[in-house]
């Protein structure tokens, strides 16, 4: 190799480069000189890497002398893990792997600090702080990473409300992103309902009123027409996975507008903390078009468009416009994962981008594979097949009709009958009633699959005594809908009734854990999108699954990034359903959970991605070649790491 060490930057736009040098492939560029690389004789490494995605593996000055030339090939290097190249030296992170902090340049001192991707607060050894001019900018002391973890424990435990843990964790995520992630990581059970649902819920109502920086992209309608220059704004160029949400549909609180950020940020922390995909990786995005929310129109502390939600063609340009410029920027294997959309949107856009983009809807997708893998775990113990349950829904938007497609695709697939003869066990209620063929006429378009001959029904109760379900399904975004007497029916109809409240917040969930054991009298299986704490009733324990998307997507989208998938298959759906399934043990099963704890969520993440890599190759939709051998092995060692580097 040929370094030179007397150049500390070298002019991109005059090099005899193979590429045209462009913004977007460095990343460590100088925001006061654009068009420099810094090539500092200590980041050899990290310049060698920038070549390489810049499609050389020399640097010719204009005069024809080399500057720098390498003996490895300018592409794929044991760097490239999960599809892309480690720019940032993130995963595997070792005490005794030295790299360089990079930011926008070498960062030192109080940038060093204040910069979240570097900063290790008190960790930093006294020889990092002489080598990158911390003196005096911390107090004495040294401390490790686990008492770092250990100290935040502690005081976030002393908070009593919710969302002041909420700001905490959001604070430490802007401000030491390794230890934000150790934490989540290593307490995920404790933490998970902080940084997500439900917390997650009320931090997007309040979000004007607790807004300190800005996280994530924000388009808005005033952004029309600039949109590929707004995602050239974001620091990080080499994105894997977009959560994007409209705000419409925010769990089931509604139209939360522009403050629906929180949804992308918080899924995205759980692409990190549960799937390991590296946090450089991730970007969340709000698209704003208004909201409908006279309430947040009215809050001085809004943080959005002031003006109702552009509908119709205003719509769908500025959506196109976006998953144009992602396409256009970020390439074809990115995903793009919808969140929250209000339904009519949400069927539409997966629908009209199916086709030319790698998109999932967590909402419609994520919820239905989760489900269905839970269902199929209930049945590795209790026995049977789902051809022999019949299925009842409240809620017929996304949620619903997604998961009762799924299950009627698997028992199409299992059973070999025609998708429309598995539909036929499978019922949905919505806000006027059973949906029956004489209202075939009436329904949205994702509703009339499941509009079965019957006369029409009103109430639940009596959809209930009618149908007489083995399994009830709430995704109606409606709070206490399982009444006293819905679940009753259910206990006097079956022996073991399978009951999901998967409404999102706690609030929204139609019965609560305590309700659907006490009134089951102890029989019910039950799982709730939200987290709900073990029940005792009559000298039992009775552990309550979280039935929740995020057992799923963190998982899927590895799998997908780790193949270089170019689109999602149903059938990927179905092969997550199977790996979460098979992980579920008969000890949990027994107190009545019908998922595997979260407590294992990366493995069970790196099962899902296996899985679900597998079916992409095997489907030819895999751009990754060769095939790796060992899939899972291969997905565990791509996971982030949050443990410290040692900076040289
Ligand atoms: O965010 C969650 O907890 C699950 C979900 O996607 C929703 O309720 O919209
Ligand atoms: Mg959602």
């Amino acid at each position: 190799m040929a370094f030179p060490i007397d150049h500390t930057f070298v002019d991109l736009t005059k090099l005899n480069l193979p590429n045209k040098p462009h913004l977007g492939h460095v990343t460590n560029m100088s925001p006061f000189r654009p068009n420099l690389l810094p090539i500092f004789p200590r980041a050899l490494r990290t310049s060698t890497r920038l070549l390489s995605s810049l499609g050389s593996n020399r640097v010719v000055d204009p005069n024809g002398s080399v500057l720098i030339e390498t003996t490895t090939s300018p592409s794929p290097s044991p760097d490239v893990t999960g599809g892309v190249q480690d720019v940032y030296g993130e995963d595997a992170a070792t005490e005794d792997m030295p790299i360089t902090p990079w930011s926008l340049s070498v960062a030192s001192g109080y940038t060093l600090l204040r910069d979240p991707h570097h900063n290790k607060g008190l960790a930093f050894s006294q020889r990092e702080r002489d080598a990158h001019y911390l003196r005096g900018l911390l107090p004495p002391t040294v401390i490790s990473q686990d008492l770092q973890v250990k100290k935040m424990m502690h005081t976030l435990r002393h908070y009593q409300v919710p969302l002041q843990r909420y700001m905490a964790m959001m604070d430490l995520q802007e401000t030491n992103e390794r230890l934000f992630y150790k934490l989540l990581i290593d307490h995920v059970e404790e933490l998970l309902p902080v940084v997500y649902t439900p917390t997650v819920g009320e931090a997007c109502q309040k979000y004007g009123s607790i807004f300190l920086r800005p996280q994530g992209l924000f388009i808005s309608l005033k952004e029309k027409g600039k949109i590929l220059e707004v995602l050239r704004n974001w620091p990080e160029k080499n994105i894997q996975v977009i959560v994007v949400t409209d705000g419409e549909r925010i769990l089931g609180l509604g139209d939360l507008g522009c403050q629906g950020m929180g949804i992308p940020v918080g899924k995205l922390s759980l692409y990190t903390a549960l799937g390991g995909v590296r946090p450089s990786a991730c970007l969340p995005v709000t698209i704003d078009v208004g909201t409908n929310n006279e309430k947040l129109l009215n809050d001085e502390f809004y943080i959005g468009l002031r003006q109702r939600r552009a509908t119709g063609e205003e719509y769908s340009e500025l959506m196109h416009e976006f998953m144009t410029a992602v396409k256009q920027n970020y390439g074809e294997k990115v995903v793009i994962q919808f969140e929250d959309f209000a339904n009519h949107n949400a069927f539409d856009l997966l629908a009209k981008y199916g086709t030319t983009h790698l998109v999932f809807n967590d909402d419609i997708q994520g919820t239905a594979s989760v489900v269905l893998a839970g269902l199929l775990g209930a049945l590795r113990f209790v026995g049977g097949s789902l051809a022999n349950h019949r299925f009842l829904f409240l809620g017929a938007g996304e949620a619903g009709t997604g998961i009762a497609e799924l299950i009627a695709l698997e028992i199409s697939k299992k059973s070999q009958i025609p998708l429309e003869e598995a539909r036929k066990n499978i019922w949905l209620v919505d806000s006027k009633g059973l949906i029956v063929s004489s209202r075939k006429e009436s329904i949205q378009h994702f509703k009339k699959p499941w509009a079965h001959d019957h006369k029409p029904i009103k109430d639940l109760v009596d959809a209930v005594k009618a149908i007489k379900p083995t399994v009830l399904i709430g995704t109606s975004g409606v709070g206490q809908t399982f009444t006293q007497d819905v679940v009753e029916t259910m206990a006097e109809l079956n022996e073991k009734p399978i009951i999901l409240s998967l409404s999102n917040p706690t609030s929204q969930s139609e019965c609560t854990a305590e309700q659907a054991y006490k009134w089951s009298k102890g029989r019910a299986i039950f799982a709730s999108g939200s987290p709900f704490a073990p029940v005792e009733y009559e000298g039992k324990t009775y552990v309550p699954g979280q039935a929740n998307n995020a057992y799923i997507f963190p998982g899927f989208g590895l799998g997908l990034i780790m193949s270089g998938t170019i689109r999602v298959h149903d059938d990927m759906l179905l092969a997550a359903s199977e790996a979460l399934a098979e992980q579920l043990m008969e000890e949990h099963y027994e107190k009545g959970m019908i998922f595997p704890p979260f407590r294992n969520i990366r493995k069970i993440s790196a099962r899902i991605a296996a899985r679900v890599a597998a079916k992409a190759y095997e489907l030819g939709l895999a751009t990754r070649l060769p095939q790796p051998k060992e899939l899972e092995k291969c997905a565990e060692s791509s996971m982030y790491s949050p443990s410290y580097h040692s900076y040289r």
